[in-house]
């Protein structure tokens, strides 16, 4: 696969973001609100593009709450080889790396923001991704300094916004696609997550206003990618670290997250055509 995604460096002094080499497609996963579960879709996300055949990375950029090592069932400390080279952790078939990993425990991170945009920094260019179709970023909820130092530092090729369908979530979500916007990176589309519920008598509980995001989406002419319905075995799931897109597209908890990955798999292709950065021949 090539390796030429956006903007091959230019020579002489370099500022702006510059590809990583073997890595295809850098997409990042947002939400305006925090706890509308964006890390649950990003694991899965990224289970179910490797299932599919794709390769892929994930970087767990939630200063807030890094819960990536946790639903991926693996928190040990990455190894360092070479010149300073950090192996990423794997499992189920994607490579991670997660600032939970460079403070385990329960230990917040403080960090101001130069040394935010050093790790992010770190996380991209010295991590041994190895070649990726694929290199998803978690990013923490809201709008803000991450968003600033991966754009800088890397070119995206397009976001993936979470929301629940309830009117506070999806007035958080607004500013976060303002916010992509604003740094040129163009919205994939948006995901509704915990979108009803079903109840083992075959009941349907709309518990966050179901709908409600790809009426959003709609409002803004932007994708609807598909929704995740509340469920609680999801949550079990990642608790456990077995993600439940580890069952396959065949099965019931985790076809919804095939179809997402399925709707991004699309839309990279066509937003990476339009940006028309990609060359292969072959
Ligand atoms: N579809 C779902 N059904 C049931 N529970 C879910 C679902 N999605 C996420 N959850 C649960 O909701 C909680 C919040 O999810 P998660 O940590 O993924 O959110 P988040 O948006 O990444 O949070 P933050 O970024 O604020 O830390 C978790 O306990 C998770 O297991």
């Amino acid at each position: 696969m090539g390796h030429m995604g956006h903007g091959a460096p230019q020579g002489g002094q370099q500022q702006g973001p510059q590809a990583l080499p073997g890595i295809e497609h850098v997409v990042a996963i947002g939400s305006g609100k925090g706890g509308v579960g964006k890390t649950t879709m990003s694991v899965n996300l990224a289970i179910a593009l490797a299932k599919l055949g794709k390769r892929v990375g994930l970087v767990d950029a939630d200063i807030y709450g890094p819960n990536v090592p946790t639903m991926m069932g693996q928190t040990r400390q990455p190894s360092i080889v070479g010149d300073n080279r950090i192996v990423p952790l794997e499992s189920f078939g994607v490579k991670f790396m997660s600032v939970g990993l460079i403070s385990p425990g329960d230990k917040p991170l403080v960090m101001r923001g130069p040394m935010l945009h050093q790790i992010i920094r770190q996380f991209l260019q010295q991590v041994e991704w190895g070649e990726l179709d694929y290199l998803l970023i978690d990013l923490p909820p809201g709008t803000g300094d991450v968003v600033i130092s991966l754009v800088q530092t890397v070119p995206l090729t397009g976001a993936v916004v979470v929301s629940t369908g309830s009117a506070v979530a999806l007035q958080d979500a607004r500013k976060a696609l303002e916010m992509f916007h604003q740094v040129n990176v163009e919205v994939l589309g948006l995901v509704e997550n915990m979108s009803q519920m079903r109840l083992p008598d075959g009941t349907v509980l709309d518990v966050f206003g179901a709908g409600g995001t790809v009426a959003t989406a709609r409002q803004y002419n932007l994708e609807f990618l598909g929704s995740v319905d509340l469920d609680p075995s999801i949550r079990e799931g990642g608790d456990r670290g077995m993600p439940a897109a580890l069952g396959g597209e065949d099965d019931a908890r985790g076809a919804a997250y095939f179809q997402v990955a399925r709707a991004v798999m699309d839309r990279v292709d066509e937003v990476s055509e339009e940006q028309g950065g990609v060359f292969e021949v072959l």
